[in-house]
């Protein structure tokens, strides 16, 4: 793998920048201190309470990780984070927007400063892992940008062999290493990652790990959810992480058997 050059992800057209009130802001410029807020929020699944009154505030250029047991509701709360669900109660704002209040542009505006890396690593199988990376520029008009952006990406994720490989044809690690590339070719000042590593060896594990490390230190604000607690440990050298645990509704700073 190389170093990603910082410039590929400072590029942002002034047009994502306008559209939306106040969403001009960059990260660290948002109303108040924090990136993401959770104020208070509750959410459940068809009448059961995952969690109530939940607080959670992402700063700028913070790094966050999130544990907890299987159904503790990580996923559910990594989702309210970038206005994929909408809390029941209290507030998420989303650089400094209510993202209760956002109208769907608004919130479409809002998702472009914020790369995401879901667990299940979805991909175009009719697509090459390269058109799968650059598919969130395509989608949103930007296709431009990606010539230029993709191949450095593709070095610095190591994948620039497989690039016009079909997803099927990519190993476990291969997958997420893409998934993240996907998730980061939109320039954006938030990544939440859930289980990056799910499914992969430690060698790799350490590898993706890296390369978040790597764009935190850019200054991007990261939130990863993962069991992987070899992977926290080894990340404590390197980044002053925030580690929370999510169980039984209660989010709270992870002990010292981390
Ligand atoms: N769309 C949904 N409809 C109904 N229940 C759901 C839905 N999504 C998640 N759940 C339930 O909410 C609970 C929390 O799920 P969630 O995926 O947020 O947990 P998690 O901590 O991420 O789990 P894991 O570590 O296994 O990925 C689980 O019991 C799950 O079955």
């Amino acid at each position: 793998m190389v170093a990603l050059n910082a410039k590929v992800l400072r590029k942002r057209p002034p047009q994502t920048l306008k559209p939306v009130a106040d969403l001009g802001r960059r990260a660290g410029e948002c109303r108040g201190s924090a990136v993401i807020e959770l104020d208070n929020v509750s959410y459940g699944y068809a009448g059961n309470a995952l969690f109530s009154q939940l607080s959670l505030t992402l700063a700028p250029g913070s790094f966050h990780f999130l544990t907890g047991p299987s159904g503790a509701g990580k996923t559910t709360l990594l989702r309210l984070c970038y206005a994929d669900l909408r809390a029941k109660r209290g507030k998420v704002r989303i650089f400094g927007e209510d993202a209760g209040a956002l109208n769907r542009d608004a919130v479409a505006m809002s998702r472009r400063r914020i790369g995401v890396v879901h667990q299940d690593c979805q991909f175009l199988d009719h697509l090459s892992i390269a058109e799968n990376i650059a598919l969130p520029l395509t989608v949103s008009d930007r296709a431009h940008e990606a010539a230029g952006n993709l191949e450095e990406l593709l070095n610095w994720v190591g994948l620039a062999p497989q690039a016009g490989q079909l997803p099927p044809e990519l190993s476990g690690g291969e997958r997420q290493r893409a998934a993240l590339a996907r998730a980061v070719i939109i320039s954006p000042d938030v990544i939440i990652a859930d289980e990056p590593t799910g499914n992969v060896d430690w060698e790799m594990s350490q590898r993706i790990l890296s390369l978040l490390i790597e764009l935190n230190k850019m200054g991007k604000t990261i939130l990863i959810a993962t069991h992987d607690l070899t992977m926290i440990r080894a990340a404590k050298s390197d980044v002053s992480a925030r580690i929370l645990r999510l169980k039984d509704g209660q989010l709270a700073q992870a002990g010292a058997e981390l």
